[in-house]
């Protein structure tokens, strides 16, 4: 990255706290959780299934307030959504009855941009991610690859400080997610915009971010921050080395510790070694 100091996307969220309502009384999905994202940097959350990473994402991008705390972008409350920070969501959640072109440049039209400078940005987005061919085109007719760069450029082209990406590769086969992690790298490094990325997969949190945040299980709090110092430009043969692997280690071995939990002790360590349990000659079928 060019080293012209940004200012822009500071994301704050403090002490931050989240109960759902239910029939049974409130039931807390996140507690006194803190994160921050630098401006320009890219930060990412795991943590086991159901542990709030999802909500805490859809706090910052103002679909859901605070029970307690505080998130603030740029110093100022989120107070709803608003097109300063986009989101790209795994349902890539495109109009189908737009063109490609007229789904990038829907929020352009909702922010009253004139026509000529719309038909620039979607131009260029769309030339930036390979889809000038496709713009007249409908997303029922594109791949599910395809789908998601229009649901990216439609993010970025209202010129957020912030995207928020919730688990956007998640439906996509493994070889058109790598491409898509190097498509938003690169323009995560063009834009200089501050990214939250949501994801399960461990690699691909890695391989992105700067830093990582790992979540407890349900009440989901922050259990550990992890810094990425691997160089960029980043490459898929860095996937192998030994740096990689000692992160994606501990990483993996913070998250194992917090899935068991969140299976409430239904699986113990025990079982899931299988073979040290004594069966005492009989078979499994007999002894359960
Ligand atoms: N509207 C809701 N009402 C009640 N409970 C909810 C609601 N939305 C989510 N939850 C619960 O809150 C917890 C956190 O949900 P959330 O979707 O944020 O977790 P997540 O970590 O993103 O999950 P996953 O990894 O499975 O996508 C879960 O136990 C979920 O069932």
């Amino acid at each position: 990255m060019s080293d012209i100091k940004q200012t822009r996307g500071h994301v704050e969220v403090r002490d931050f706290g989240l109960s759902y309502p239910t029939l049974d009384g409130p039931m807390p999905a996140v507690t006194n959780a803190s994160i921050h994202i630098n401006p320009g940097e890219f930060v990412s959350i795991v943590g086991p299934s159901g542990c709030g990473k999802s909500t805490l994402l859809n706090a910052v991008a103002g679909f859901l307030k605070p029970t307690v705390g505080s998130v603030t972008v740029d110093g100022e409350a989120v107070d709803g959504p608003s097109a300063e920070r986009g989101m790209v969501f795994q349902q890539y959640s495109l109009f189908p009855w737009k063109t490609v072109k007229g789904n990038v440049e829907f929020g352009m039209k909702m922010k009253h941009l004139d026509k000529a400078s719309r038909d620039r940005a979607a131009r260029t987005l769309l030339g930036i991610t390979g889809l000038t061919a496709f713009e007249n085109k409908y997303p029922d007719s594109l791949s599910g690859g395809m789908k998601q760069r229009v649901g990216i450029v439609r993010a970025l082209a209202t010129g957020p400080k912030v995207l928020l990406c919730d688990e956007p590769f998640g439906a996509l086969d493994a070889q058109t997610r790598v491409i898509m992690q190097q498509i938003l790298t690169n323009m995560w490094q063009r834009l200089k915009i501050s990214v939250l990325f949501v994801t399960h997969d461990i690699d691909e949190a890695i391989f992105l971010s700067d830093r990582v945040y790992c979540m407890t299980a349900r009440p989901g709090a922050i259990k550990a921050e992890i810094a990425i110092p691997l160089e960029r430009p980043r490459q898929q043969s860095m996937m192998m080395s030994s740096e990689f692997l000692a992160l994606r280690r501990g990483l993996m071995s913070l998250i194992r510790e917090e899935s068991l939990k969140a299976m409430g002790g239904e699986i113990s360590d025990l079982a899931l070694e299988g073979l040290s349990i004594d069966m005492h000659g009989q078979s499994f079928a007999d002894v359960v």
